[in-house]
C-alpha cells in the first residue's frame, strides 16, 4: 500500500511583473498560503512530500521526483507522474520542458536507457503511446493528422482526426483501443516520438498563457524486462500526465471555442476532484466512469500504480485563490491510497507477435530476392544473346576472308598459267639460225690484211658475247624455272594450310553449335531451377501464412484464456496455466523457424546452382572467344604472309623476265654489231633498237655490249628463300664472270625510275625475232664490256661498286655515272690493261 506522493512546484514570476507579493510561505511543516489569512480564504497549512521553489532547476526535480518513479517502473511496478494546477502554472514546463531545459519525460527517457546499459542481466523492450483528451475525446498523438492539416499546432484539427474508443481491461483499468504503441530502441527514437506527439497537441494562446494546453496529455512508456538468467519477464507502465489547467473564466475571459474548451477542461477536472475525494474518503463507489480523463487515470489513482502528483502553482498574490484551491486538491490527493504490485507478464504473446512481424518481413525479403533472381536471369539472357550476336559476324567474317583468300589464290594461279602460256620461259632461241644469219650477214663484207685480223677479232668477241649471253639466258631461265617450282611448292603448301584452316573452321563451327546447344540446355536448366524455386517459395509462403494465421488464432485464444483465468485463478495458478497454454504457441514458433531455415537453405542451393552454371557458361564463352580470336589472328597473319610472298615472287619473276628480255636484245644487238657505245640504260637501248628496226639504215658506230642487271631493281624486301635464290643467281653470275671475264655486268641506277612496262617489252621481242631482216651495215664494232669487280656477287651499294673503277682512266660526267659511257676515249692499251 502506498499513498500518492504530492509535490509542490512554484514557477518563477515572469520578468515583466515587478513588486508582486508571493502568496505562499514555506515552513518546516509544509507550505502556508499567505493569501489565506484573509476572511474569504482562511489560512491553512498543508503537508506535502516536497516543495520546489521558483528557482528549482529541472534536473533537481527529476532527481527527486522523476527518478523515483522511473526506478519503480524499472522494478516492475506501474508508475505515474501527474502534473496539475491552474493554467500557466508550469505543468507542461515540468512534464515536457523546453529546449535546453528538458522536463521530466526527456530526462526519464535518458535515465531508462542509462539504466538499461547498467543492467546487463535484463533484456529490455520499450514501447510508447501518446494520447490527448481534447474536449473529453481521446486522440492518438502518434498518428499524424491528414496532410490537409496545417503543421502549426495552434489549430483545431479534431474534425480530421479519429477519436479513440476507451475499453476496460480485465483488471478494471481503461485503455484506448487501437492506440499506436510504438517500440523505440534508443533515447533519440523515444525523443522523436515525444516530439511527434507534442507537435500534434492542441495548444492555443489565451489571456493567461501564451501557449496554453487545451487538452490533457498522457505519455506512456511500456517497459518489458526479461531476466536473462531466470527468464522471468515483468511489464510495467510509466505514465506522465500533463493535465490542462483549471481556468477562472472571469480571468481568462475565454469565449467561443476557447470557452467550450475551458468548460470541458474544468468539467473533467471536477470529475477528477470527485474521484480523488471518493478515494480519499475510501468510498465504495469511485466515479471513474464520469469522464474519460478519470477512466484513463483509474490505474494511477487507487489502482496498482505508484503515483506522484506535482502541484504546479504560480504564486502571485492575484493567483492566491487558485493556489489555495490547488493545495487543497493536493492534500486530498495525498490521501489516496494505491496498491502497487509487480506486473508479471506473459511475454510469449509479445514474442509471438514479434515473430509474426519478423516472418512477414522475411516473406518480403524473399519476395525481393525472387525479384532479384528474375532480374539476374534477364541479364543473363541478354548476355547470351549479346554473345551470339557478337560471335556470328566474327565467324562469317572469318569464312568470307577464307573464301576471298581462296579466290585470290585461284586468280594468281590463273595469272601465272597465262603468263607461262604467253611467255615460255625456256629460251627457245634458235641459235643455229642466228649463227647462220650472222654468217650470211657477214658474207658480203670481206676484209683484207689488217682488216681481216681485226674482223676476226671482232667476230671472236662477238661469239664470246653471244656465248656468254646464251649462258646467261640459260641460267636465268633455269633460275626462273626453279623459282616457279618453288612457288608451286609454296602454293601447294598454302593450299594445304588453307585446307587445314577450312577443316579447323568446320570443326570449330560444330564445337560452337555444340556449345550453343549446351548454353540452351543450361538456360533450360536455369529456367527449370528458377521455376521450381519460385514454386517452392510460393508454397512456403502459403504455408507460412497458414502458420501465422494459426499462431494468431492461438494467440487470440491464449489472450481469451488469460482473461478468463485472471478472473478465476490466483497469480501462481495463472502463471502455470499460461505456461501450459504457451506450449503450443512455442511449438508453432519452432515449426516456423524450421520453415524459414528450409527457405533459406533452398535459396542458398538455388544461388549456388545459378552461380555454378553461370561460371561454367562464362568460362566456356571466354575460352571459345579466345580460341576464335587466336585462330582469326593466325589466319590473318598467314594470309598476309602469303600475299606478301606472292607479291615478292611476282616481282622476282618480273625481274627475271625483264633481265631475260634485255639479254635477248643485247644478244641480238651484239650479234648484229649495232650497239652504240653510249648506251646508258635499257630504255635507250630499246629506242636505238627500234630506230634500227624501223629505219633499217646502216649504223656506223662503235659497239659496247653490256648486260644490265640492275641490283636496285631486285625486290627490296624479299623472303629468305627468294633472297637465297637471288644469291644463288648472283653466285652463278659471279662464277660465270670468273670464267668469262671479258664480259661485264654493270648496274644502272637510272633504271630505278624508268621502268619499262612489261607489256611493251614482250611484243617487241616477238616482233623483232619474227620480222627482222638484217640491214646492210658497215660494222665497226668495238665491244667493250667493263670489267666487273669480283665483289659484284655480294650485295654492295652501287656507289662502292662504281668507286672500284679506275677513275683516272674514266673521266665521267654526272649523266654517265653507272653507265659504260666515256669508254670511247680509251686507247686499246688501256682496254687491254683491264683484260680486254
Ligand atoms: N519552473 C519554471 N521555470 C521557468 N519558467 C517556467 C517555469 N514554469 C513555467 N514557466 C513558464 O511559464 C509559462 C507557462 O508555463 P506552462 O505552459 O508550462 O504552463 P501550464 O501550466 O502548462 O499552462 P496551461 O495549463 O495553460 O497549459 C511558460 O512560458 C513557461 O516557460
Amino acid at each position: 500500500m502506498s499513498h500518492v506522493n504530492v509535490y509542490l512546484r512554484q514557477r518563477p514570476v515572469a520578468k515583466d511583473i515587478v513588486h508582486q507579493q508571493l502568496a505562499t510561505e514555506v515552513s518546516a511543516n509544509g507550505v502556508t498560503v499567505i493569501a489565506g489569512k484573509t476572511e474569504q480564504q482562511p489560512e491553512r497549512e498543508i503537508t506535502i512530500d516536497g516543495h520546489y521553489g521558483p528557482e528549482t532547476p529541472q534536473d533537481e526535480l527529476f532527481q527527486q521526483v522523476g527518478k523515483q518513479s522511473c526506478d519503480k517502473a524499472l522494478s516492475g511496478f506501474n508508475s505515474t507522474v501527474i502534473c496539475f494546477g491552474p493554467t500557466g502554472s508550469g505543468k507542461t514546463y515540468t512534464i515536457f520542458g523546453e529546449k535546453g531545459k528538458e522536463g521530466l519525460v526527456p530526462r526519464m527517457l535518458q535515465y531508462i536507457f542509462q539504466q538499461k546499459e547498467n543492467r546487463g542481466q535484463f533484456e529490455y523492450q520499450f514501447h510508447a503511446s501518446f494520447v490527448e483528451l481534447y474536449l473529453d475525446q481521446p486522440y492518438d498523438l502518434l498518428v499524424s493528422a491528414p496532410a490537409s492539416r496545417p503543421s502549426s499546432a495552434n489549430n483545431d484539427n479534431t474534425e480530421q482526426r479519429k477519436v479513440l474508443t476507451l475499453r476496460q481491461s480485465i483488471s478494471g483499468s481503461f485503455y484506448a483501443e487501437g492506440v499506436k504503441v510504438k517500440q523505440f530502441k534508443s533515447y533519440e527514437e523515444g525523443m522523436q516520438l515525444l516530439e511527434t506527439g507534442t507537435s500534434q497537441r492542441q495548444t492555443f494562446q489565451t489571456k493567461l498563457n501564451e501557449r496554453s494546453s487545451r487538452s490533457h496529455a498522457i505519455f506512456s512508456v511500456g517497459i518489458i524486462q526479461k531476466n536473462r538468467v531466470t527468464g522471468v519477464a515483468t511489464g510495467s507502465l510509466l505514465t506522465f500526465v500533463d493535465l490542462a489547467g483549471s481556468e477562472n473564466l472571469s480571468k481568462s475571459q475565454s469565449d467561443g471555442q476557447r470557452l467550450v474548451e475551458t468548460q470541458s477542461i474544468n468539467r473533467s477536472l471536477s470529475t477528477l476532484g470527485f474521484v480523488i475525494q471518493a478515494l480519499a474518503l475510501n468510498k465504495s463507489h469511485i466515479p471513474y466512469r464520469e469522464s474519460k480523463l478519470t477512466k484513463l487515470l483509474t490505474e494511477a489513482l487507487g489502482g496498482s500504480s505508484y503515483t506522484a502528483m506535482v502541484c504546479c502553482v504560480y504564486p502571485l498574490l492575484e493567483n492566491a485563490h487558485e493556489t489555495a484551491q490547488s493545495l487543497i486538491f493536493a492534500t486530498k490527493c495525498r490521501n489516496v491510497i494505491n496498491q502497487p504490485k509487480i506486473g508479471v507478464v506473459d511475454i510469449s504473446g509479445i514474442e509471438t507477435a514479434a515473430r509474426i512481424k519478423q516472418l512477414i518481413q522475411e516473406i518480403e525479403i524473399l519476395k525481393l530476392e525472387k525479384q532479384k533472381v528474375v532480374e539476374e536471369r534477364d541479364v543473363y539472357k541478354l548476355q547470351i544473346s549479346e554473345l551470339e550476336r557478337t560471335n556470328s559476324p566474327t565467324l562469317s567474317q572469318s569464312n568470307t576472308r577464307q573464301f576471298d583468300s581462296e579466290n585470290e589464290q585461284k586468280q594468281l594461279f590463273r595469272k601465272q598459267d597465262n603468263a607461262q602460256k604467253k611467255e615460255p620461259l625456256q629460251a627457245n632461241i634458235d641459235f643455229k639460225q642466228i649463227q647462220q644469219q650472222h654468217q650470211d650477214f657477214n658474207q658480203p663484207f670481206s676484209f683484207k690484211g689488217n682488216n681481216q685480223n681485226q674482223q676476226k677479232q671482232i667476230q671472236q668477241n662477238s661469239e664470246n658475247c653471244i656465248n656468254y649471253t646464251k649462258n646467261q639466258i640459260k641460267t636465268t631461265a633455269e633460275s626462273v624455272h626453279q623459282m616457279r617450282s618453288k612457288l608451286e611448292l609454296k602454293n601447294k603448301e598454302m593450299i594445304e594450310i588453307q585446307f587445314e584452316a577450312k577443316k579447323k573452321a568446320e570443326t570449330d563451327r560444330i564445337t560452337i553449335q555444340n556449345l550453343k546447344k549446351k548454353i540452351c540446355d543450361l538456360e533450360d536448366q536455369i529456367y527449370q531451377t528458377n521455376d521450381q524455386a519460385n514454386q517452392r517459395i510460393e508454397d512456403q509462403k502459403k504455408q507460412t501464412q497458414q502458420q501465422i494465421q494459426g499462431i494468431l488464432d492461438a494467440q487470440t485464444s491464449v489472450f481469451k484464456n488469460q482473461e478468463k483465468l485472471m478472473s478465476t485463478f490466483s497469480n501462481k495458478e495463472l502463471v502455470n496455466k499460461l505456461g501450459q497454454l504457451s506450449a503450443p504457441v512455442n511449438h508453432y514458433v519452432e515449426v516456423e523457424k524450421m520453415k524459414v531455415e528450409l527457405i533459406e537453405k533452398m535459396d542458398f542451393q538455388k544461388e549456388t546452382e545459378m552461380q555454378r552454371l553461370k561460371t561454367i557458361h562464362d568460362k566456356e564463352t571466354i575460352d571459345l572467344k579466345n580460341m576464335y580470336e587466336q585462330q582469326i589472328e593466325q589466319q590473318k597473319k598467314q594470309i598476309a604472309q602469303y600475299q606478301k610472298y606472292q607479291e615478292q615472287l611476282q616481282k622476282s619473276i618480273m625481274w627475271f623476265n625483264r633481265e631475260y628480255a634485255k639479254s635477248q636484245i643485247i644478244l641480238y644487238e651484239a650479234k648484229e654489231g649495232k650497239l652504240d657505245s653510249y648506251i646508258l640504260n635499257e630504255q635507250e637501248l630499246i629506242q636505238k633498237y627500234l630506230q634500227f628496226a624501223t629505219d633499217q639504215k646502216p649504223i656506223k658506230t662503235k659497239v659496247k655490249a653490256a648486260i644490265l642487271i640492275d641490283q636496285e631493281r631486285e625486290p627490296f624486301i624479299v623472303p629468305r628463300n627468294i633472297a637465297e635464290m637471288v644469291n644463288e643467281i648472283q653466285t652463278i653470275e659471279a662464277q660465270t664472270l670468273e670464267k668469262e671475264s671479258t664480259l661485264s655486268l654493270s648496274r644502272e641506277p637510272s633504271f630505278r625510275k624508268k621502268e619499262i612496262p612489261e607489256d611493251f617489252m614482250q611484243p617487241l621481242m616477238k616482233k623483232t625475232y619474227s620480222n627482222f631482216k638484217p640491214p646492210n651495215v658497215t660494222l665497226n664494232m668495238d665491244i667493250h664490256i667493263s670489267p666487273r669487280p669480283k665483289t659484284a656477287s655480294t650485295k654492295q651499294p652501287i656507289k662502292q661498286f662504281e668507286s672500284t673503277r679506275p677513275k683516272s682512266a674514266l673521266p665521267l660526267n654526272s649523266s654517265q655515272i653507272g653507265s659504260c659511257g666515256g669508254t670511247t676515249s680509251l686507247s686499246n692499251k688501256q682496254y687491254q690493261k683491264w683484260g680486254w
